[in-house]
Protein backbone atom coordinates (compact mmCIF):
# COMPACT_ATOMS: atom_id res chain seq x y z
CA UNK A 1 0.00 0.00 0.00
CA UNK A 2 1.57 3.61 -0.86
CA UNK A 3 0.86 6.04 2.15
CA UNK A 4 -0.69 9.65 0.97
CA UNK A 5 1.47 12.51 2.14
CA UNK A 6 0.23 16.10 3.12
CA UNK A 7 3.15 18.62 3.71
CA UNK A 8 0.99 21.35 4.97
CA UNK A 9 1.24 25.28 5.55
CA UNK A 10 3.35 25.97 2.59
CA UNK A 11 4.06 29.74 1.73
CA UNK A 12 6.59 29.55 -1.20
CA UNK A 13 7.06 28.12 -4.48
CA UNK A 14 10.35 26.55 -4.45
CA UNK A 15 8.27 24.65 -1.03
CA UNK A 16 5.50 23.27 -3.34
CA UNK A 17 8.36 22.01 -5.92
CA UNK A 18 10.08 20.51 -3.34
CA UNK A 19 6.91 18.80 -2.20
CA UNK A 20 6.16 17.46 -5.72
CA UNK A 21 9.59 16.12 -6.18
CA UNK A 22 9.89 14.05 -3.11
CA UNK A 23 6.16 12.40 -3.61
CA UNK A 24 4.23 14.23 -1.90
CA UNK A 25 0.24 13.63 -2.68
CA UNK A 26 -0.85 16.82 -1.36
CA UNK A 27 0.44 20.03 0.07
CA UNK A 28 -1.53 22.37 2.07
CA UNK A 29 -2.07 26.19 2.26
CA UNK A 30 -3.32 27.27 5.32
CA UNK A 31 -5.83 30.82 5.33
CA UNK A 32 -6.06 31.31 8.70
CA UNK A 33 -4.73 34.64 9.87
CA UNK A 34 -3.49 34.02 13.78
CA UNK A 35 -1.25 31.05 11.92
CA UNK A 36 2.40 31.22 11.77
CA UNK A 37 1.63 29.64 8.01
CA UNK A 38 -1.26 31.99 7.22
CA UNK A 39 -0.83 33.16 3.89
CA UNK A 40 -3.34 35.51 1.94
CA UNK A 41 -6.29 34.12 -0.64
CA UNK A 42 -4.11 35.42 -3.72
CA UNK A 43 -0.82 33.93 -2.13
CA UNK A 44 -2.90 30.53 -2.18
CA UNK A 45 -3.80 31.14 -5.76
CA UNK A 46 -0.87 31.53 -6.76
CA UNK A 47 0.80 28.21 -5.07
CA UNK A 48 -2.34 26.09 -6.38
CA UNK A 49 -2.09 27.59 -9.92
CA UNK A 50 2.02 26.56 -9.33
CA UNK A 51 1.42 23.05 -8.27
CA UNK A 52 1.81 20.21 -10.68
CA UNK A 53 -1.10 17.85 -11.75
CA UNK A 54 0.20 15.29 -9.16
CA UNK A 55 -0.27 17.34 -6.13
CA UNK A 56 -3.74 17.91 -4.54
CA UNK A 57 -4.23 21.24 -3.02
CA UNK A 58 -5.52 21.32 0.08
CA UNK A 59 -7.03 24.81 1.70
CA UNK A 60 -6.97 24.50 5.51
CA UNK A 61 -9.73 27.37 7.47
CA UNK A 62 -10.68 27.21 10.98
CA UNK A 63 -14.14 28.55 11.94
CA UNK A 64 -14.62 30.95 8.96
CA UNK A 65 -17.59 32.35 7.62
CA UNK A 66 -19.46 31.05 5.13
CA UNK A 67 -19.26 34.59 2.96
CA UNK A 68 -14.96 33.62 3.26
CA UNK A 69 -15.36 30.47 2.82
CA UNK A 70 -17.28 31.07 -0.59
CA UNK A 71 -14.70 33.48 -1.43
CA UNK A 72 -11.73 31.55 -0.94
CA UNK A 73 -12.66 28.55 -2.63
CA UNK A 74 -13.44 30.48 -5.63
CA UNK A 75 -10.32 32.55 -5.58
CA UNK A 76 -7.84 29.28 -4.68
CA UNK A 77 -9.73 26.83 -6.12
CA UNK A 78 -9.16 24.35 -3.94
CA UNK A 79 -9.21 20.57 -5.09
CA UNK A 80 -9.98 19.78 -1.35
CA UNK A 81 -10.83 22.48 1.75
CA UNK A 82 -9.84 20.92 5.47
CA UNK A 83 -12.01 22.73 8.10
CA UNK A 84 -9.60 22.39 10.98
CA UNK A 85 -12.02 24.08 13.97
CA UNK A 86 -15.50 23.41 15.55
CA UNK A 87 -17.49 22.59 11.69
CA UNK A 88 -20.66 20.34 12.16
CA UNK A 89 -21.19 17.84 10.01
CA UNK A 90 -24.10 19.65 8.41
CA UNK A 91 -21.60 22.38 7.47
CA UNK A 92 -18.94 20.07 5.66
CA UNK A 93 -22.62 18.76 3.75
CA UNK A 94 -23.82 21.82 2.48
CA UNK A 95 -20.00 23.04 1.48
CA UNK A 96 -20.15 19.90 -0.79
CA UNK A 97 -22.78 19.95 -1.98
CA UNK A 98 -22.92 23.76 -2.90
CA UNK A 99 -18.60 22.87 -4.30
CA UNK A 100 -18.57 19.87 -5.34
CA UNK A 101 -14.95 19.67 -3.92
CA UNK A 102 -13.60 17.39 -1.61
CA UNK A 103 -14.45 18.06 2.23
CA UNK A 104 -11.75 17.10 5.01
CA UNK A 105 -12.64 17.37 8.42
CA UNK A 106 -9.17 17.64 11.34
CA UNK A 107 -10.30 16.70 14.59
CA UNK A 108 -7.88 17.04 17.95
CA UNK A 109 -7.99 13.36 19.37
CA UNK A 110 -7.93 13.01 22.99
CA UNK A 111 -9.78 10.09 24.18
CA UNK A 112 -11.48 6.57 22.29
CA UNK A 113 -14.86 8.68 22.76
CA UNK A 114 -13.48 11.09 20.09
CA UNK A 115 -13.05 8.57 17.91
CA UNK A 116 -17.05 7.11 18.57
CA UNK A 117 -18.13 10.96 18.00
CA UNK A 118 -16.24 11.11 14.88
CA UNK A 119 -18.94 8.74 13.17
CA UNK A 120 -21.12 11.69 13.00
CA UNK A 121 -18.95 12.63 10.12
CA UNK A 122 -20.02 9.82 7.97
CA UNK A 123 -21.85 11.09 5.12
CA UNK A 124 -20.19 14.55 5.41
CA UNK A 125 -16.38 14.42 5.31
CA UNK A 126 -14.23 12.66 2.60
CA UNK A 127 -11.60 12.47 5.31
CA UNK A 128 -10.93 12.80 8.57
CA UNK A 129 -7.66 13.88 10.04
CA UNK A 130 -6.97 13.07 13.87
CA UNK A 131 -4.42 15.29 14.90
CA UNK A 132 -3.38 16.25 18.63
CA UNK A 133 -5.66 18.69 20.60
CA UNK A 134 -3.80 21.68 20.52
CA UNK A 135 -6.94 24.46 21.74
CA UNK A 136 -6.77 27.86 21.10
CA UNK A 137 -3.96 27.31 18.33
CA UNK A 138 -6.55 24.73 16.62
CA UNK A 139 -3.57 22.70 14.66
CA UNK A 140 -0.11 22.95 13.69
CA UNK A 141 1.98 22.62 17.02
CA UNK A 142 4.30 19.65 16.14
CA UNK A 143 2.96 17.75 19.44
CA UNK A 144 1.59 13.97 18.98
CA UNK A 145 -0.82 12.11 20.46
CA UNK A 146 -1.54 8.61 21.76
CA UNK A 147 -1.74 6.99 18.41
CA UNK A 148 -2.91 3.81 20.33
CA UNK A 149 -6.21 5.30 19.76
CA UNK A 150 -6.24 5.11 16.24
CA UNK A 151 -5.47 1.53 16.23
CA UNK A 152 -7.70 0.83 18.43
CA UNK A 153 -10.51 2.03 16.44
CA UNK A 154 -12.85 0.36 13.66
CA UNK A 155 -12.63 3.14 10.97
CA UNK A 156 -15.44 3.73 8.63
CA UNK A 157 -14.08 7.64 7.37
CA UNK A 158 -10.78 7.87 5.19
CA UNK A 159 -8.84 8.70 7.16
CA UNK A 160 -5.25 10.10 8.25
CA UNK A 161 -2.90 10.83 10.80
CA UNK A 162 -1.05 14.29 11.72
CA UNK A 163 0.33 15.66 14.34
CA UNK A 164 3.94 16.00 15.61
CA UNK A 165 5.13 13.65 12.85
CA UNK A 166 8.10 14.22 11.69
CA UNK A 167 11.65 12.36 9.90
CA UNK A 168 12.37 10.01 12.73
CA UNK A 169 8.36 9.02 13.68
CA UNK A 170 6.95 8.65 10.50
CA UNK A 171 7.26 4.85 9.89
CA UNK A 172 6.89 4.00 13.14
CA UNK A 173 3.25 6.11 13.14
CA UNK A 174 2.29 3.75 10.07
CA UNK A 175 3.14 1.09 11.58
CA UNK A 176 1.65 1.35 14.65
CA UNK A 177 -1.74 3.08 13.46
CA UNK A 178 -1.85 1.92 10.13
CA UNK A 179 -2.49 5.27 8.64
CA UNK A 180 -3.01 5.57 5.04
CA UNK A 181 -2.31 9.39 4.90
CA UNK A 182 0.24 11.41 7.25
CA UNK A 183 0.00 15.19 7.12
CA UNK A 184 3.19 16.95 8.36
CA UNK A 185 3.97 20.84 9.05
CA UNK A 186 6.52 21.62 12.32
CA UNK A 187 8.21 18.42 11.82
CA UNK A 188 9.27 19.62 7.88
CA UNK A 189 10.28 23.39 8.52
CA UNK A 190 13.55 25.29 10.36
CA UNK A 191 11.49 27.97 11.80
CA UNK A 192 8.07 28.15 12.08
CA UNK A 193 6.35 28.79 8.65
CA UNK A 194 9.31 27.96 6.63
CA UNK A 195 9.79 24.74 5.04
CA UNK A 196 13.14 22.95 5.16
CA UNK A 197 13.35 21.01 1.05
CA UNK A 198 15.90 18.72 2.86
CA UNK A 199 13.22 17.71 5.73
CA UNK A 200 10.54 17.54 3.11
CA UNK A 201 12.49 15.34 0.71
CA UNK A 202 13.39 13.04 4.45
CA UNK A 203 10.10 12.58 5.44
CA UNK A 204 9.03 11.34 2.29
CA UNK A 205 11.77 9.00 1.96
CA UNK A 206 11.08 7.49 5.63
CA UNK A 207 6.97 6.74 4.47
CA UNK A 208 8.41 5.60 1.22
CA UNK A 209 11.11 3.47 2.66
CA UNK A 210 8.76 1.69 5.13
CA UNK A 211 6.21 1.43 1.96
CA UNK A 212 8.87 -0.19 0.29
CA UNK A 213 9.48 -2.69 3.01
CA UNK A 214 6.16 -3.68 4.12
CA UNK A 215 5.67 -4.22 0.28
CA UNK A 216 8.74 -6.44 0.27
CA UNK A 217 8.15 -8.34 3.57
O1 LIG B 1 -0.32 24.80 10.84
C1 LIG B 1 -0.96 25.65 11.46
O2 LIG B 1 -0.43 26.70 11.85
C2 LIG B 1 -2.41 25.43 11.76
C3 LIG B 1 -3.09 26.38 12.51
C4 LIG B 1 -4.44 26.22 12.79
C5 LIG B 1 -5.13 25.12 12.31
C6 LIG B 1 -4.46 24.15 11.54
C7 LIG B 1 -3.11 24.28 11.28
N1 LIG B 1 -2.42 23.32 10.55
C8 LIG B 1 -3.12 22.27 9.88
C9 LIG B 1 -2.43 21.01 9.58
O3 LIG B 1 -2.99 20.21 8.83
C10 LIG B 1 -1.12 20.62 10.24
O4 LIG B 1 -0.34 19.99 9.29
C11 LIG B 1 -1.40 19.63 11.38
O5 LIG B 1 -2.07 20.32 12.42
C12 LIG B 1 -0.12 19.00 11.94
O6 LIG B 1 0.79 19.98 12.35
P1 LIG B 1 2.21 19.58 13.00
O7 LIG B 1 1.95 18.94 14.32
O8 LIG B 1 2.92 20.88 13.13
O9 LIG B 1 2.91 18.65 12.04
Amino acid sequence: MTTKIKICGLSRPEEVDAAAQAGATHIGLMHYAPSKRHISLEQAAALARHAPLSLQTVLVMVNASAELTGKAIEIVRPHIIQFHGSETPEWLRLVKEKTGIGVWKALGVKTLEVMRQSDRYIGAADVLLFDAPAGDQHGGTGTSFDWGLLAQYDHKIPWGLAGGLDIANVADAIRQTGAPLVDVSSGVETVPGVKDMDKIAAFCQAVQQYDTARTDS
